[in-house]
């Protein structure tokens, strides 16, 4: 997996910027789904596209940035197929990875600091599917 899904609202620009250019840095190639600027959005226009790149199979992974996280994670969950996650701390983050096998982390950039955002999503990408109990169900999510 080398190229990584991001995308984010007004609220989660600034910390999409800091975690893309953190990504490539570490190697991934990062596409960028937008926003592309602090000027207020709504962020389902950012989240459906990226949600739709990974469940059609184009890409494996996103990170989704707001200023709570909940608004990317309720919208991306509405892909079948997608198990977005909300990780407020990197433990989370990879209990998503562990038992969720989530697919997408939602970081809520106005509730945590940037290095916890990078720990975050280094968890999310390094933390891999325990499977196992797990696995059925993950298998009951989609309806
Ligand atoms: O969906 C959200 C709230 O749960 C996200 O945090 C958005 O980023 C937030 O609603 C944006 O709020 P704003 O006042 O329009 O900046």
């Amino acid at each position: 997996m080398k190229t990584i899904a991001i995308g984010s609202d007004h609220a989660g620009f600034e910390y999409k910027q800091m975690l893309a250019q953190w990504l490539r840095e570490k190697g991934y190639q990062v596409r960028d789904f937008g926003t592309d600027s602090l000027a207020s959005v709504d962020y389902p226009d950012f989240v459906h596209p990226l949600a739709s790149a990974i469940t059609s199979g184009e890409l494996e992974r996103g990170i989704l940035v707001c200023g709570s996280a909940n608004g990317v994670c309720i919208t991306a969950n509405k892909h079948k197929g997608i198990r977005a996650a909300i990780a407020w701390e990197p433990e989370v983050a990879a209990l998503a990875r562990q038992h969720n096998d989530a697919n997408i982390i939602c970081v809520p950039a106005r509730f945590v600091s940037e290095a916890d955002a990078r720990t975050i999503v280094s968890q999310f990408l390094n933390t891999a599917f325990e499977g196992g109990r797990h696995q059925k169900r993950v298998n009951k999510i989609d309806c």
